[in-house]
């Protein structure tokens, strides 16, 4: 694998959940490609999708959620190889750090028994060699004193330890995509930047799916951003070009709330999957938006080089 291959590529990714109310749709028509050794932040509000998307890949929605379309993973379908597969697949080849971290961790296992017994469950290491790897795992995890931790209870460390430890327990089998929820949520600002440095080493020789609210989080580690909206992807494109050329008046819409930059929220609050507006599905708070916004869905369409959007403005350029 070169560093730009796909290395997963989800295609019309339909993601939803039999409610009483009727199918919550958490992910619609989702096609987005993780290319090895890249660092893809996934932003957007609460409720967008960001989760029920990164829990897809491995598998682990409930099971009664109707998932249509494709993840392929070096080309293999994982919505269709035996859950038997999936299990050799899950935590060797992708693994997850979950968000709320804090209750992750098992908290009647030490943390070092807990890192050893994942290795061994997927590699062919004894226990003397799967503690050893614990350790170094740790001590990669950049936690100072790995000998102590690996003996303590998860209750014993602190937010940040207890992050860095979730962490090394995702990297036990060396996997090569590590999609992580919101890793650096409740983190003080020091904690935060030393778990994002390590996610830039984390980064060297695997591919990160991170997905955060933060956009400063995601300027700092990521290659590339996607931007979701009500189970769409709305933008999508180099980390430089979306931060600072957003295309998609969300994306615009985002940054503008973020204090430094005038701290202006979007108006409004985005729509339940069940009551979606009819056109585009950010029209309803768009101040762009004109009539036909509201009539016609657009396509997320290529605007740039490798940046692409979802809004009719761009429709008409160059035809
Ligand atoms: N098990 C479920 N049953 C029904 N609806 C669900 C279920 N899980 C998630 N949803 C819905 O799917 C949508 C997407 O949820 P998701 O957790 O992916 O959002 P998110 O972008 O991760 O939000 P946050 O930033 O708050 O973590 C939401 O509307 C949520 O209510
Ligand atoms: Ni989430």
């Amino acid at each position: 694998m070169t560093p730009d291959d796909p290395l997963l590529q989800i295609r019309g990714l339909k993601i939803g959940f039999p409610t009483i109310d009727g199918l919550v749709m958490a992910s619609d028509t989702v096609d987005l490609t993780i290319r090895a050794g890249e660092t893809l932040a996934l932003l957007g509000e609460t409720g967008s999708g960001k989760t029920v998307l990164g829990m897809a890949i491995p598998r682990l929605l409930q099971p009664n959620t109707r998932i249509e379309g494709e993840i392929l993973f070096r080309g293999r379908d994982l919505l269709s190889v035996s859950e038997r597969e999936m299990e050799k697949i899950r935590g060797k080849e992708i693994a997850v750090v979950l968000q709320n971290s804090g209750t992750s961790l098992n908290p009647v296992l030490r943390v070092g028994d807990q890192i050893a017994e994942a290795i061994m469950l997927h590699c062919t290491l004894d226990r003397t060699d799967a503690d050893a790897a614990a350790l170094h795992l740790l001590r990669a995890a950049q936690i100072s004193d790995p000998t102590s931790t690996a003996r303590a209870y998860p209750h014993r460390l602190s937010g940040g330890m207890q992050e860095r430890a979730l962490i090394a327990l995702a990297l036990a089998c060396s996997p090569s995509v590590l999609i992580a929820d919101e890793p650096t949520r409740g983190l003080d600002p020091v904690t935060k930047r030393e778990i994002l440095g390590l996610f830039g080493e984390i980064n060297q020789d695997r591919s990160v799916l991170f997905i955060t609210h933060d956009i400063d989080a995601a300027a700092t580690i990521a290659s590339r951003v996607a931007v979701m909206y009500a189970g769409e992807i709305v933008e999508l494109g180099p980390v430089d070009a979306v931060l600072t050329a957003p295309a998609h008046p969300y994306t615009r819409g985002l940054l503008a709330s973020l204090p430094e930059r005038g701290m202006q929220p979007i108006p409004g609050s985005a729509p339940s999957s069940l009551h979606l507006p009819t056109g585009c599905r950010f029209s309803p708070r768009c101040s762009c938006a004109g009539r036909r916004c509201e009539r016609e869905h657009p396509e997320l369409i290529e605007i740039g080089s490798g940046q692409f959007a979802r809004c009719l403005v761009y429709y008409d350029r160059g035809s």
